[in-house]
């Protein structure tokens, strides 16, 4: 079994697959002060609850939160005898290079997004991915990572104006009844709905025009769904294609080893 685990901002998920068959997913917050001890209670107890015998051979990790590395490589050491892939250091291989400025440090999900649309689709494609931030990659011809955008997330956005502005509450994102609010509500719903409705068109519109050649649209991530209701966004929206991506860099690294 290989066990692929993807840490953002915000949550982190393992995903468990028996050669290329998917077995199960489970999601948690991502704290750094979470021990090994603490991952495994909560891992072994979710796979025990669907009668699944762990058989953990192989792992592999994304992290955009550095610290919490540490933990889950002691996880892998302590209860999978096995040393973890993670992407973004050295001896993990990608099936292609990123290029970007000499020195930068390109965050692991999207260089894993990049991996996994690649595989999908082949190259010249914008992967839209509504995490924490709300990240715009574009991957090239041969599948490089090439560069794209970030911008803020979602959730980020509707929880900085509710910390800021004494009068407005917390609201859940969701597509309002109306562009015009009769409500304060409806009103912060309709800005956030719409204007990352805005955001994709315009942004996915510009990357376009420079790029100058026709592109793909991928939009994943738990909100993509939800954006894809204002307007056509995405020719595709693929909410496994950051573990599919693991997968893909994982077989990479089994082949080139
Ligand atoms: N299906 C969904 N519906 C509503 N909100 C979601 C959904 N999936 C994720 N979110 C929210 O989007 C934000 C980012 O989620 P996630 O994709 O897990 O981010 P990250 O990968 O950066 O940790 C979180 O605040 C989460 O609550
Ligand atoms: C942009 C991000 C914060 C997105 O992370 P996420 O929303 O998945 O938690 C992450 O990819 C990151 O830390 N990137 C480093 C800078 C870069 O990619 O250029
Ligand atoms: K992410």
């Amino acid at each position: 079994m290989l066990l692929c685990i993807d840490c953002g901002n915000t949550n982190t998920v393992f995903a468990v697959w028996d050669g290329a068959e998917f077995v199960a997913t489970f999601r948690t917050s991502t704290e750094h002060q979470r021990t090994a001890d603490q991952y495994y209670v909560w891992f072994s107890q979710l796979m025990e609850h669907r009668g699944i015998r762990i058989d953990i051979h192989g792992v592999i990790i994304s992290s955009t939160v550095p610290r919490v590395v540490f933990n889950l490589r002691v996880l892998c050491d302590r209860y999978f005898a096995t040393r973890p892939l993670v992407v973004g250091k050295p001896d993990c291989l990608l099936p292609t290079a990123p290029r970007v400025d000499p020195g930068t440090q390109v965050g692991p999900d999207r260089l894993v997004n990049s991996a996994g649309a690649y595989d999908r689709h082949g190259g010249d494609i914008i992967v839209v991915d509504f995490g924490t931030a709300t990240t715009f990659d574009v991957v090239a011809h041969d599948g490089a990572y090439v560069g794209g955008v970030i911008a803020p997330g979602v959730n980020l956005s509707l929880e900085a104006l509710h910390m800021a502005a004494a009068a407005l509450p917390h609201v859940d994102v969701t597509k309002p009844q109306k562009v015009i609010g009769t409500n304060t509500v409806a009103c912060m719903q309709s800005g956030v709905f719409w204007g990352y409705v805005g955001v994709v068109q315009s942004i996915t519109e510009r990357i376009r025009a420079e790029y100058e050649k026709p592109m793909r649209v991928v939009g994943t991530g738990g909100l993509a769904p939800l954006f894809a209701q204002g307007d056509v966004l995405f020719d595709d929206i693929e909410e496994d294609l950051t573990m599919h991506g693991l997968t893909v860099i994982h077989r990479y690294n089994m082949e080139h080893a």
